[in-house]
C-alpha cells in the first residue's frame, strides 16, 4: 500500500516561495488504480515526484508497505509525459526497455524475457530492433510503458502520460493501461488534468483543490469494471461522474482565484 500521510510542500527559491502541496493525507490500496486530478498547477506532479522519492517533502511522510519513502524504492517504476525526452535515441527499442533490468543486474536471458513479454503487452512486439525516433509518438510512449513494466514494478506512477497525443491514440493507450494494470496486478496512481480520462480509468478519483493543495474529494468509481470507449462513456452513470468531478474542479479553480 501507497500511504500519502500530511504531506507538505514548499518550493523556497531566490526570491520567490511556492506552498505547493498544502496538506495530502490519502492511501492507495495494494493493487488498486487511482487517478489524481486538480486545477492545472495545484501540485500533482510534486505530489507524484514526492510519491516516487525523487522530491523530499519539507513535512509529512510518503511510506510504500510500510517502508517511508526517502529515495526511489525498489519496485517502483514511473512513465513521464515527455517520452520523447525519457527514451535514449541512439538505444535500439529493446535496448530501452532491457536498460534498467540491466542495471539492476538481472540475468541476461531472464532480461531477454521479460523484454519480448512487455513490447508484447504492448502491442510492439515486432519493433525490438528499432529506433525510438523511427516510432511514432504514441509507440514511443509504449515502449516507456513496456519498460516500466518490465521491470516488474509493484507500483506503477503515471504523470500525465498521454497528454502530448492525439486523440485516437489517447483512447488507444488509455485501453492499454488497464489491460497492462489488470494483466499485471500492480498499484497504479496515474495524475492526469483530464477529467473524462480520470473517470474512465480509475477505481477511485482523488480531486485536489488549487495550491496549497488539500483533498477536495475522494470518489470511488461505481463503473463496472469491464470498460470500454463506447459503451463505458455512452453510460449515463459515466455523465453523472465526470459532472461531479467537472464541478469539484471548478470550484477548486474558483476558490484558487479568490485566495
Ligand atoms: N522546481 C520548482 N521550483 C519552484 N517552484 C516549483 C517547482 N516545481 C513546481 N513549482 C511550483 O509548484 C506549483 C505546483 O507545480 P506542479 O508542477 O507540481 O503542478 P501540476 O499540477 O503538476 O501542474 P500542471 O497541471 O500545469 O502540470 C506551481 O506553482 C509551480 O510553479
Amino acid at each position: 500500500m501507497l500511504a500519502v500521510e500530511e504531506l507538505h510542500k514548499v518550493y523556497d527559491g531566490r526570491g520567490r516561495r511556492v506552498e505547493a502541496i498544502g496538506d495530502l493525507t490519502f492511501e492507495v490500496e495494494a493493487g488498486s488504480f487511482v487517478c489524481v486530478v486538480g486545477p492545472s498547477g495545484c501540485g500533482k506532479t510534486t505530489l507524484l515526484r514526492c510519491c516516487a522519492g525523487l522530491l523530499a517533502p519539507t513535512s509529512g511522510t510518503v511510506t510504500l508497505s510500510g517502508a517511508p519513502v526517502t529515495g526511489p524504492p525498489e519496485g517502483l517504476a514511473v512513465v513521464f509525459q515527455e517520452y520523447g525526452r525519457s527514451l535514449f535515441p541512439w538505444l535500439r527499442v529493446a535496448d530501452n526497455v532491457d536498460l534498467p533490468l540491466r542495471a539492476a543486474g538481472v540475468a541476461k536471458a531472464t532480461r531477454r524475457e521479460l523484454v519480448g513479454e512487455a513490447l508484447g503487452a504492448v502491442g510492439l512486439a515486432d519493433a525490438h530492433r528499432a529506433y525510438p525516433w523511427q516510432l511514432s509518438g504514441g509507440m514511443q510512449q509504449r515502449v516507456a510503458i513496456a519498460r516500466a513494466i518490465a521491470y516488474q514494478p509493484r507500483v506503477l506512477l503515471l504523470d500525465e502520460p498521454f497528454a502530448a497525443v492525439d486523440a485516437q491514440t489517447r483512447a488507444d493507450l488509455e485501453d492499454l493501461i488497464r489491460d497492462v494494470w489488470r494483466r499485471f496486478g500492480m498499484t497504479l496512481l496515474f495524475v492526469t488534468h483530464d477529467i473524462d480520462e480520470a473517470v474512465y480509468l480509475g477505481q477511485r478519483v482523488i480531486m485536489l483543490t488549487s495550491s496549497p493543495t488539500r483533498v477536495a474529494e475522494d470518489l470511488p468509481i461505481d463503473l463496472p469494471d469491464e470498460r470500454d470507449q463506447l459503451t463505458t462513456r455512452g453510460d449515463p452513470r459515466f455523465a453523472e461522474l465526470r459532472g461531479r468531478v467537472y464541478a469539484q474542479i471548478q470550484k477548486a479553480k474558483l476558490e484558487g482565484r479568490t485566495t
